[in-house]
């Protein structure tokens, strides 16, 4: 199916035949998208399909090789960042762009450099509050907080709030690419109510998300991409979830992805592998993993759950006071720019950096081998590369959070950490993923799953509820549901 005309006459922006190449990679072959004023463009294809590329051509962070951009109803050239800027449009990209070493207020400052002479902390300070507190209520992020201190959801909130705000220039289309990725249920419900505000008082947002009941709750509109092209483009009311995944190329679901998974059953061996409680623990709680076992661990963002995953892998191999680990650990970051990719190396590289020891001869890496971890990690994890020796931000994000899976799982260690792993990846690897660790469960690997998608949950065997540094609630799987993780996640007085 080719793409149809947008609602509005006059689109806001409109790209037809656009298309763009990396090297022998054609990342974008011939795409049409219009978007108009007053509407919610879901945007949803497997990792690699295109959408943050078409995106860096809207903002002007990217050129296109060939085709036509119309801003306005005039054609115009390729954007520059300034010209993307001045026709109103904004973009949140998956890799946040803050300044970590400066404070929210200095964040804004930089992004609105009207905000100038003495004393412009003061506002700058006030416009980003302000903003916040519009789209996220309740939060708790102060302008002088410096970037670096703020918890990967919290950056991501400030992110938003920053592109949404307003000084002498409006924005006008904003574009929001994964934005609930590191965001807990009720934040992120948080956003989707405000981008219906927006595009309610006539702004428009491009929604790009992987998480599907994001995008047919909150769209008016769906494109769906694959392989570089728009395959599919209808009114969000004419999408279900499964003509969504079918049109994004991937085989029909009899029942929802998480279910498609094994779940490991709890068989507790004689000994556990772990047992840690976290530093700020009242009373007798803690917890405890078998191998074998697929441990969740649930809960608003940032009140303890990667602390205690960084506590354990500190533990394996040393003595701790909070934690005992009988095993080695290998860690999946969620914060793939701060812990997870090495960004000078090549995605083979960053893949086997956790194996060299096992692919060492005599101190000898035996470059075979190494080759072999490589193409089976491309294979499992359908990492979309022409080569595994490309430096590793070659990849669409999406590629590359599985890439640190692969380098995790290629790994000898028996204690799998995931710090919310699958922020970007797509449903249907997410399906193959999920196989693949009920898989290594079933061989005895043991896994401690963070995770701020409910559904990922029920992958597991047992769930901890953690709030301000405790866990809460200990839930076996038997007794899982939504409601029980919300209100222990809230509660002040909650138990399981
Ligand atoms: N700078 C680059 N150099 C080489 N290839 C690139 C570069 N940027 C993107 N690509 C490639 O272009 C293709 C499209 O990537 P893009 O990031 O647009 O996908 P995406 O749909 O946003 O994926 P995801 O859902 O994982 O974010 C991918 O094959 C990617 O590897």
């Amino acid at each position: 199916m080719t793409a149809s005309p947008a609602r509005s006459p006059t689109p806001l922006v409109a790209l037809s035949g656009v298309t763009k190449s990396f090297g022998a990679v054609r990342a974008l072959g011939g795409v049409d998208l219009a978007i108009g004023p007053g509407e919610c463009l879901g945007l949803v294809g497997h990792n690699g399909a295109g959408k943050s590329t078409l995106m860096q051509i809207l903002a002007g962070t990217l050129h296109h090789d060939e085709g036509t951009l119309v801003a306005g109803g005039a054609p115009t050239g390729a954007f520059s960042v300034g010209a993307a800027h001045d026709a109103g449009i904004r973009c949140v990209f998956q890799e946040l762009s803050l300044c970590p070493n400066l404070s929210v207020a200095e964040n804004t400052r930089l992004r609105h450099p009207g905000l100038k002479g003495f004393g412009w902390r003061q506002p700058a300070g006030a416009l980003i509050e302000a903003t916040l507190s519009e789209i996220f209520p309740g939060h708790t992020i102060r302008p002088d907080d410096l970037v670096a201190d703020l918890e990967l959801g919290e950056r991501q909130m400030v992110e938003i709030a920053m592109n949404f705000t307003a000084t002498g220039d409006r924005p006008r289309l904003v574009i929001l690419d994964e934005p609930t990725s590191s965001l807990d249920h009720s934040v992120a419900a948080q956003l989707l109510a405000h981008v219906r505000r927006f595009v309610a008082a006539g702004g428009s947002v491009i929604l790009i998300s992987h998480i599907l009941g994001d995008i047919l709750g909150t769209s008016d509109r769906i494109v769906v991409m694959r392989d570089g092209r728009v395959v599919a483009e209808r009114p969000a009311a004419q999408f279900d979830r499964a003509a969504l995944v079918a049109a994004m190329g991937h085989v029909a679901e009899t029942a929802p992805e998480t279910a498609a998974a094994a779940v490991a059953e709890a068989r507790p061996a004689d000994r556990p592998i772990v047992e840690a409680r976290p530093p700020r623990q009242r009373g007798a709680r803690s917890l405890t993993l078998y191998p074998g076992q697929i441990v969740g661990l649930a809960g608003l963002a940032g009140h303890g759950q990667t602390a205690l995953l960084r506590l354990i892998q500190n533990a394996a191999g040393s003595t701790s006071r909070f934690a005992k680990v009988e095993g080695s650990v290998a860690f999946v970051a969620g914060d793939r720019q701060a812990d997870g990719v090495f960004p000078l190396w090549s995605i083979g590289q960053n893949v086997t950096i956790r194996s060299l020891a096992a692919l060492s001869r005599f101190g000898l890496i035996d470059g075979r081998r190494e080759r072999a971890v490589e193409e089976a990690a491309r294979e499992t994890f359908q990492i979309r590369t022409p080569d595994m020796d490309d430096n590793i931000l070659t990849l669409s994000g999406g590629n590359q959070q599985k890439a640190l899976f692969a380098r995790a799982l290629a790994s000898d260690a028996a204690i799998i950490a995931m710090d919310d792993p699958m922020r970007g990846v797509d449903v249907g690897t997410k399906r193959e993923v999920y196989a693949r660790i009920a898989e290594e469960a079933e061989k005895g690997r043991a896994f401690l799953w963070y995770t701020t998608e409910f559904d990922e949950l029920l992958n597991c065997s047992h769930v901890y509820v953690f709030r301000s540094g405790e866990i809460v609630a200990d839930l076996p799987r038997g007794e899982l549901t939504e409601e029980k993780v919300l209100q222990s996640s809230f509660e002040e007085t909650a138990d399981a």
